[in-house]
């Protein structure tokens, strides 16, 4: 079976990365693919490291563009993707890279992105609790945001396993091809280079109810978040440092069992020997994502480490995962755990 797949917002980081692995996976054949003030450019000049497909010419994101595809992929700006997903029929697998319907709570949504909520569609985190099942046969997607999946593996076991009192606090290092590719000042390398900066410091960053709802879902009660975004030098890449309180009892044997179990089977999750420590080159390019954890008994907090590449497991490599998932193919169908480095 050949699957035929759409991608609107080819032109950007998501889009380039998720064309990436397309090109590489057995049973796609790459369709459409379209832009915005870039339609009627070759997409050669635009992602000049996509070469069997430099002669493809961007045409405009539209419904009639987008039709006729088994697969459409929106790797668009927030609140772009609604319009388009409507005029898309049930039949179609929709995957949605942008954060539309990645909430449940209307009134989360209207708080940190100001407009009206389209909705909520299956989850594409397989490893959360449940997560395979809620995507099997599924024709909607909603992609997670890049931070959420990186904090969201980082301590999703210790909340399921119920070791961790519900309060977390998030610190992730992220590279500036988070930011999207659209020119921006404090995205300029003279100001990004040789620099860490915080951003969205108190609550303010729009990651935090997604996070909140992973983690409380996990936990099955509400868990309170403190995540504080940083934006380091380098083009890709996240490094979510996670701590919460330990329940009383807890050794660090037992938060070791649990990562463990949590992700013995996973193929993309690894927890790493005890005394490594993730890292984001490890991950440079590839679906993997490194995990720590450690018990500091002085202070009774489990820390939990991750490292993502953001645009593989933290966008594109997750929406491919998640696509294999509910077309009942092969979960790591065109998907690698193998990184580039140095
Ligand atoms: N970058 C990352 O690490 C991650 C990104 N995402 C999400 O993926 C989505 C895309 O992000 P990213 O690739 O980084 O952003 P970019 O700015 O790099 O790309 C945006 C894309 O959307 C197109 N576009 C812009 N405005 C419109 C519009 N009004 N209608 C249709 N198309 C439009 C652009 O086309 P053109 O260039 O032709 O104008 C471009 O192809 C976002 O929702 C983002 O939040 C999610 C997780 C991680
Ligand atoms: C470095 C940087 O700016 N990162 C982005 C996160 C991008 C992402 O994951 O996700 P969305 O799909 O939710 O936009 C930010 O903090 O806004």
């Amino acid at each position: 079976m050949v699957v035929r797949a759409a991608v609107a917002g080819a032109s950007g980081y998501a889009g380039g990365e998720l064309l990436r692995l397309l090109l590489t996976h057995p049973g796609i054949e790459i369709g459409a693919l379209t832009g915005n003030s870039n339609a009627g450019q070759k997409l050669g000049a635009l992602q000049p490291h996509l070469l069997p497909l430099a002669d493809r010419v961007l045409q405009e994101t539209t419904p009639e563009v987008l039709a006729g595809h088994d697969v459409v992929f929106l790797a668009l700006p927030h609140g772009q993707s609604a319009a388009v997903a409507e005029q898309l029929g049930p039949e179609v697998l929709v995957v949605d890279m942008g954060a539309d319907f990645r909430l449940r709570d209307a009134a989360d949504w209207e708080r940190f992105y100001g407009s009206p909520h389209a909705g909520t569609w299956p989850y594409g985190l397989p490893e959360l609790p449940g997560g395979r099942a809620a995507l099997e046969g599924s024709r909607r997607i909603a992609v997670p945001g890049c931070y959420p999946t990186a904090v969201s593996l980082a301590l999703f076991p210790a909340y399921a396993a119920g070791l961790a009192e519900q309060e977390a606090v998030i610190v992730a290092a992220s590279g500036t091809s988070g930011a999207g590719k659209s020119p921006k000042t404090h995205l300029l390398g003279s100001e990004v280079m040789g620099s860490v900066s915080p951003y969205g410091v108190g609550g303010g960053h729009r990651h935090t109810p997604e996070i909140v709802q992973n983690l409380s879902a996990a936990a099955g009660a509400p868990v309170a978040v403190s995540f504080t975004p940083t934006l380091v030098p380098m083009p890709r890449g996240i490094l979510a440092t996670c701590s919460a309180r330990a329940k009383p009892g807890v050794t660090a044997e037992t938060v070791r069992a649990a990562y463990e179990k949590a992700f013995a089977d996973e193929p993309f999750v690894h927890l790493l020997p005890e005394g490594r420590w993730p890292a984001t080159a490890s991950v440079h390019g590839s679906n993997a994502v490194q995990v720590q954890v450690a018990y500091d008994a002085s202070v009774g907090r489990i820390i939990a480490i991750s490292a993502i590449d953001n645009l593989t497991k933290g966008t594109a490599g997750g929406a491919l995962q998640s696509m294999n998932i509910a077309l009942g193919l092969d979960e790591s169908t065109g998907l690698s755990t193998i990184g580039v480095a140095p």
